[in-house]
């Protein structure tokens, strides 16, 4: 590790608890004062992210939090919208006092990214949509995964749900990692991941992705089959001026089968090379 570990930081917002890290790294502005916020994907943690905030320590501060129903942060009560979601990434912002920062969403984290820059613009810098689309997949899909979970438990998805996860050299040569990423989804509240899902399959946020005027960059693994480099394409034809890349070799979670490759994209994108 690059930087001080912060200690567990807790946050009640609409009602909720939620588990935040702010890591502070600079002590100069020769890093340019610039924050990343991470919003992580469906049935995962902030832990994901820890290879690319190893790297990214080196250019800016940086804001993790477990979005509600995941980590240890609460479950709602009730059904919640990516609107919730998002009202919940915006409190934390204000807490913080973070003026201003670059949002690296990853999927249903990407759509949670694309409302906040919709309704903020002045607030994001930039944005990272990581394998993320204006909509993923469709009603018969999360109603049946929904349904599995309900009936079945986690035990009857998480092996598909890895799969999708993890490119196929990531399974072969990283066997543990998979397993313990596998435990990390199967640990993942019940209500929590529903919720989510059911978010998920209420959203289309085609109009919402017309009216971002940040400054985008949309990557995708080559072999993700959540979200497919086509369905990130049709995102991309959405926002205006958006990049396009694909991370070779990877699936639908980059910052954790490429770390290297997704920091390297970011990179060049904050550094205007891309
Ligand atoms: O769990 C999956 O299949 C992948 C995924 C879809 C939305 C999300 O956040 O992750």
């Amino acid at each position: 590790m690059t930087y001080q570990q912060t200690q567990m930081t807790f946050l009640k917002v609409n009602g909720l608890v939620l588990h935040y890290q702010h890591i502070r790294t600079r002590s100069n502005s020769q890093r340019g004062n610039r924050t990343f916020l991470f919003i992580n994907s469906l049935g995962t943690d902030f832990r994901i992210w820890t290879d690319v905030v190893d790297i990214l320590t080196e250019f800016g501060d940086i804001v993790l939090f477990d979005k509600r129903g995941h980590g240890l942060s609460s479950t709602a009560p009730s059904q919640s919208t990516l609107d919730d979601f998002a009202d919940d990434a915006e409190a934390l912002l204000n807490h913080l006092s973070i003026s201003k920062c670059i949002a690296i969403g990853l999927s249903v984290g990407g759509m949670i990214a694309q409302i906040l820059a919709c309704r903020r613009p002045s607030k994001f810098e930039k944005l990272i949509l990581c394998d993320t689309c204006h909509k993923i997949g469709n009603v018969q899909i999360w109603n049946d995964r929904i349904k599995a979970v309900k009936g079945h438990g986690f035990s009857s998805i998480s092996g598909s749900v890895m799969q999708r996860w993890f490119s196929e050299s990531f399974h072969k040569t990283n066997p543990e990692t998979v397993a313990g990423y596998r435990n990390m989804l199967e640990r993942t509240s019940k209500s929590g991941y529903i919720q989510t899902c059911e978010a998920i399959r209420d959203a289309n946020l085609a109009e919402v992705a017309r009216q971002i005027k940040v400054a985008t960059l949309c990557v995708v693994g080559s072999e993700d089959k959540s979200t497919t480099p086509d369905d990130v394409k049709s995102l991309v034809e959405l926002i205006r001026g958006a990049k396009f890349q694909v991370i070779e070799g990877s699936a639908h979670i980059p910052c954790v089968d490429n770390p290297y490759k997704l920091s390297r994209a970011i990179i060049d994108f904050i550094n205007d090379k891309l």
